[in-house]
């Protein structure tokens, strides 16, 4: 059975945000605990923040995406430029800063990475769950006047195949980068909390495999797929190059080479 989440709406914040409006809003915190988990606004700073929590080894765990502050801003400022294995799978250099289209867009952590690296990206993320969270990260970092996230930096709410596939030639991206999820190798706790809860809103992506060839008909120069170390290729699909990072791989699938 598919997992069944609520909003929790309080005086504060009565409204869910527009991706949110068919889940069940509950006003008392009594009534989550029907659920598998629940979204509610938390306030930092008098700010809104939508957060998702739910029970995890009894305990309730609890998150939200900060766009410009810890792990992805920590990442950004040290994340050692260009010499990064996911520049270096996407080819980025010689001042090249390609258009990108990720189709897997989950936290947006890589792709705030790779904006950071000078790219424009365009996120697709299928579950109306994790983009919530992630649109409600984007709107705060505009507000907050973070001046990486102004622009070239998108989120559409939808099913990738489909959405790519609808490109017109004009708006085919230079790379296509795709992270599906992968079943981890054991559920222990060296799994991060974070991953877990966004395990119980997506589940896994038995399709994953589907992404590709939409993807290598689509793209310009070339896809970038990460892949746990253990993971077989996509779509059984042989890359044009491997680069192995700690605990991971990016495939990367030349198209053609850009022109300078
Ligand atoms: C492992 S996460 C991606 C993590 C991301 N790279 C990051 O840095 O935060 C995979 C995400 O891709 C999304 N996804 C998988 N298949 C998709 C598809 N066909 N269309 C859109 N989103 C998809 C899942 O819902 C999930 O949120």
């Amino acid at each position: 059975m598919p997992a069944k989440f609520a909003f929790l709406a309080t005086s504060q914040a009565p409204e869910a945000p527009s991706l949110l409006r068919d889940l069940p809003a509950v006003t008392d915190q009594k009534d989550v605990e029907e659920y598998d988990g629940y979204f509610s606004y938390q306030y930092n700073d008098n700010a809104p923040c939508l957060s998702f929590a739910a029970q995890l080894d009894g305990k309730v765990a609890s998150f939200n995406l900060d766009l410009t502050s810890g792990t992805i801003a920590y990442r950004r400022q040290h994340g050692g430029g260009r010499k990064q294995h996911i520049a270096k799978a996407c080819g980025l250099k010689h001042n090249w800063n390609p258009s990108i289209l990720d189709g897997t867009a989950g936290l947006g952590r890589d792709a705030a990475e790779l904006r950071n690296l000078g790219c424009s990206l365009r996120m697709i993320e299928r579950s109306p769950y994790v983009a919530s969270l992630l649109e409600d990260a984007i709107l705060r970092a505009k507000d907050s006047g973070a001046e990486l996230f102004q622009q070239g930096f998108e989120l559409h709410q939808g099913q990738s195949v489909q959405l790519i596939e609808k490109l017109s030639h004009e708006q085919q991206p230079d790379i296509i980068y795709l992270d599906p999820m992968f079943p981890p190798r054991n559920n222990s706790a060296a799994v991060k909390k974070e991953m877990r809860l966004v395990k119980l809103l997506v589940g896994t992506d038995p399709d994953a495999d589907d992404l590709l060839p939409v993807a290598l008909a689509n793209a310009k120069y070339r896809v970038v797929v990460k892949r746990p170390s253990y993971a077989p290729f996509l779509n059984e699909q042989k890359p044009s190059m491997s680069i192995e990072s700690k605990g991971n791989r990016f495939d990367v699938y030349v198209l053609s080479s850009p022109t300078f």
